[in-house]
């Protein structure tokens, strides 16, 4: 039987063979297993050092560290599978619902609505005049995704934007890939229709979900330092979404382009100008292997608050977390909330130079490669932290646990929402209400 390690993807028959006689046994203090498709050093020495043995997917495991096309075929109907109650998988089965572009912008669209529908003061809109003298309407807390648009669907009303706003520039993403690919820039509606009549793509009908594209509002104002524009990665873990648990780990850090900043039409199709993804910036001739164009975190914080003041930088990084809590809460009702579950995922965040976060996208696996010494010890932080909030206090897997780590397991994770304790905390505040009044 073929292993799943190393391998992308299965087809589903051999997936039913390696999965489909699966189950745990019990730990009974014994040993623990884990599994993994990937080949990372990072991956595999977190679990060792804790005493893991690696075996393969068809093998007990009690965690795998799967990629996303083995987890979904895990879950998928053909395979039948039924996880044990000591199995963990770091992913959920519609993981898609926020990682995919156009998935991701769907989803908050109707987040909004729904809580306009209900009125919900978080909904409200207000003006804002544009420096080119047009008054536009937007949300006033939830404005954190730039202006986006599914092609070809919405073609017809990303023109009408357009056509508002001729002079905006836009970036074209294919949902289906990633790494910075491709991904182009246009500020003439002349330039997409061409592109779709030589790529033949987005006019014709016969498309997959490969051939979707999202267009969006080119953040054309990102902070500089250095002159040079960056985006930020962060990370985030959710054990539950129903009730929402979520935590972000405090060592983001900022990915810089290697050529400074310019919005001139002539440096439009530079990708090592306006992309920070580093699978693009390593190929510059200016990359620096020795920091990677990387900064953590932590200094940008200190470098915002000499240059900007504590107080602005503060309420950036309240609007960050803003941000991603809401776009968890997006998806919280469409995620399947398997117990079994948990995922990490790889936020990344634009900053303008008003210092008001922008979300750009999702990523269900961030990177676990090591390109510095600094990258390799934050990892290996990361994997070691994730795993210790994802254990129960034992250390043994447990889908039945309530999902409730101490402070001391969070490490460098910060708590950013757990509805469970807030309904308790409401539930407590209810009752100290009632006893009060019965006084
Ligand atoms: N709306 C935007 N405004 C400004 N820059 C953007 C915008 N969208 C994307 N970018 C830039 O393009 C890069 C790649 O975009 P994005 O992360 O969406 O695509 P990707 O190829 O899927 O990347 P990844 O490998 O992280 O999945 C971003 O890191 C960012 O630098």
């Amino acid at each position: 039987m073929r292993s799943a390690r190393g391998t992308p993807s299965h087809n589903k028959k051999s997936l039913l063979n390696i999965y489909g006689r699966l189950s745990c046994s019990p730990t009974n203090g014994k040993h623990l297993n884990f599994c993994t498709d990937f080949e990372k050093s990072i991956v595999i020495n977190s679990f060792k050092r804790r005493g893991w043995k690696q075996v393969m997917p068809d093998e007990d495991w009690h965690l795998y560290w799967a990629n996303t096309v083995n987890c979904r075929s895990i879950f998928s109907l053909e395979c039948g599978l039924r996880l044990g109650e000591n199995q963990l998988i770091n992913h959920f089965p519609n993981h898609y619902e926020l990682v995919r572009k156009d998935l991701l912008v769907k989803n908050i669209k109707r987040y909004r609505k729904e809580l306009e529908k209900d009125s919900n003061p978080l909904a409200e809109k207000t003006e804002v005049k544009l420096p080119s003298g047009q008054v536009i309407t937007r949300y006033l807390y939830l404005d954190f995704i730039p202006v986006t648009f599914v092609l070809p669907s919405d073609y017809n009303m990303f023109v009408e934007e357009y056509r508002k706003f001729p002079q905006t520039t836009w970036i074209l993403k294919p949902c289906g890939k990633s790494q910075g690919a491709g991904i182009f820039l246009i500020n003439k509606l002349s330039k997409l229709k061409k592109w779709s009549r030589e790529s033949k793509k987005y006019l014709q009908h016969h498309l997959t979900s490969k051939d979707t594209y999202v267009i969006s509002r080119y953040i054309d104002n990102p902070l500089l330092i250095g002159g040079k524009k960056f985006d930020l990665r962060i990370y985030v873990l959710v054990t539950s979404f129903r009730p929402l648990k979520a935590y972000m780990f405090r060592n983001g850090f900022c990915r810089f382009c290697t050529m400074k900043y310019d919005t001139s039409v002539t440096e439009l199709d530079n990708m090592y100008v306006h992309l920070t993804n580093v699978s693009v910036q390593k190929h510059g001739s200016e990359y620096n292997s020795q920091h990677g164009g990387k900064l953590g975190i932590h200094n940008l914080k200190l470098y915002l608050e000499g240059t900007r003041g504590r107080e602005v930088t503060n309420r950036l990084f309240e609007n960050i977390q803003w941000l991603i809590v809401h776009s968890l809460k997006a998806v919280a009702h469409v995620m399947s909330n398997d117990r079994h579950c948990f995922e990490c995922y790889g936020y990344d965040i634009i900053i303008d130079d008003n210092l008001k976060p922008w979300l750009i996208e999702v990523n269900a696996s961030p990177s676990m490669t090591a390109t510095t010494v600094n990258d390799r010890i934050l990892k290996y932080k990361l994997l070691d932290n994730l795993l210790s909030v994802v254990l129960p206090p034992g250390g043994i897997p447990d889908a039945r646990w309530n999902k409730t780590p101490s402070a001391e397991a969070l490490g460098d994770f910060q708590i950013l929402i757990d509805e469970d304790s807030m309904y308790k905390g409401e539930m407590e505040l209810a009752q100290r209400d009632k006893g009060a009044r019965k006084n």
